[in-house]
């Protein structure tokens, strides 16, 4: 990723060497992922120990200072704070103590991302300097034709950049709660994208996101119970999901909307220590997601369709 957008959005190399272009595509192979860096590499398997014991520091780096460590490891909490949460779904117990220990569960997720995003990652920072490392060259303007591996395809390639839409956790919970993106109406672009996603995780991770969406539809359980404090505490834990939606839609207006509007007034200077901006400040994703995606229309209307996985009275 730093190869290709060192330069910034306009200097975008559009041929990746055969000396990287071939070992990665094969180490790619092998762990059954893209050549990209996805949400597996960056966040999920790029920590370790400063000593044995103590804080975490990330394996591997791009520019970003501080900031680009605060927001791996910040993305790490989250995954982590989901952990109870996945045990509880992986568990033998009977549907309704699954059902009634998850909301608590549910809820966790949603505090590192709010409170500790905005303490350790700078916006200017963020918009600046990070955000183009992880861009794709799947739907991106600045790579309209994506990139060709030399030495693996003559043909270019297409792939969607690193995206937390990667992670199996949201994936798991939306199955688990029978929210179902591609009910809204036939063709929907969001669903698709989400769906797509899946291609980036490891192996197991969608093995096991599968495995729950063809398990026993838990809503339906819960319908059919008739126990109103089964459905009120499904509700909560579609309720905690919706919350931690509508907080990465915020998140997402900081770190994006707002930065770019200052970064086009000049007034989004990068902190010192976080490296220089790579070139002008990217604005042909300003409205797009890494993934490609257009951001807001994409993030309310998966927002919007958890909502709708209440179940009424
Ligand atoms: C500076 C912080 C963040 C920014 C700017 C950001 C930005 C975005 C954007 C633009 C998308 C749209 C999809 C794409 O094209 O990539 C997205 C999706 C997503 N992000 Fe983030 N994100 C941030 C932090 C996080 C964190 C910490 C998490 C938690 C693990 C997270 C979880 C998700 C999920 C699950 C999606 C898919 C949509 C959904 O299921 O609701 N994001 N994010």
């Amino acid at each position: 990723m730093g190869y290709l957008w060192q330069e910034g959005e306009e200097g975008a190399v559009k041929v990746l060497p055969r000396n990287l272009a071939v070992p990665f595509w094969e180490v790619s192979q092998r762990l059954g992922l893209p050549p990209i860096l996805s949400h597996a590499d960056f966040v999920l398997a790029n920590w370790k120990r400063k000593t044995p014991g103590r804080n975490l520091d990330p394996i591997i780096s791009l520019p970003g200072g501080e900031s680009l460590r605060g927001f791996i490891l910040v993305t790490l909490l989250v995954e982590k704070a989901a952990v109870p949460g996945i045990k509880v779904l992986r568990s033998r117990k009977p549907a309704g103590a699954r059902v009634r220990a998850l909301p608590r569960c549910c809820h966790l997720s949603a505090q590192p991302l709010h409170r500790e995003q905005t303490d350790y990652v700078d916006p200017a920072v963020f918009y600046s300097v990070i955000r183009i490392f992880l861009s794709g060259w799947r739907d991106n303007p600045a790579m309209p034709h994506g990139l060709v591996y030399q030495g693996v395809s003559e043909e270019p390639l297409a792939y969607s950049g690193g995206s937390a839409a990667q992670s199996s956790v949201l994936h798991a919970f939306d199955e688990l709660l029978g929210i179902r993106h591609s009910e809204r109406g036939g063709e929907n672009p969001a669903a698709a994208f989400l769906h797509r996603m899946r291609d980036y995780m490891p192996p197991p991770h969608r093995a096991f996101v599968e495995e729950i969406q063809r398990a026993p539809s838990l809503r339906q359980h819960v319908l059919s119970s008739g126990n109103g404090k089964l459905c009120a505490a499904f509700n909560q834990c579609v309720s905690a999901l919706t919350d931690f939606r509508t907080h990465h839609i915020a998140i997402v207006t900081k770190y994006i909307t707002t930065a770019a509007a200052k970064a086009k007034a000049g007034r989004g200077e990068p902190a010192d220590g976080a490296g220089p901006p790579p070139g002008k400040p990217p604005s042909l994703l300003e409205a797009k997601g890494t993934g490609g995606s257009h951001i807001f229309r994409f993030l309310k209307s998966v927002r919007d369709t958890t909502r709708e996985g209440m179940i009424s009275a």
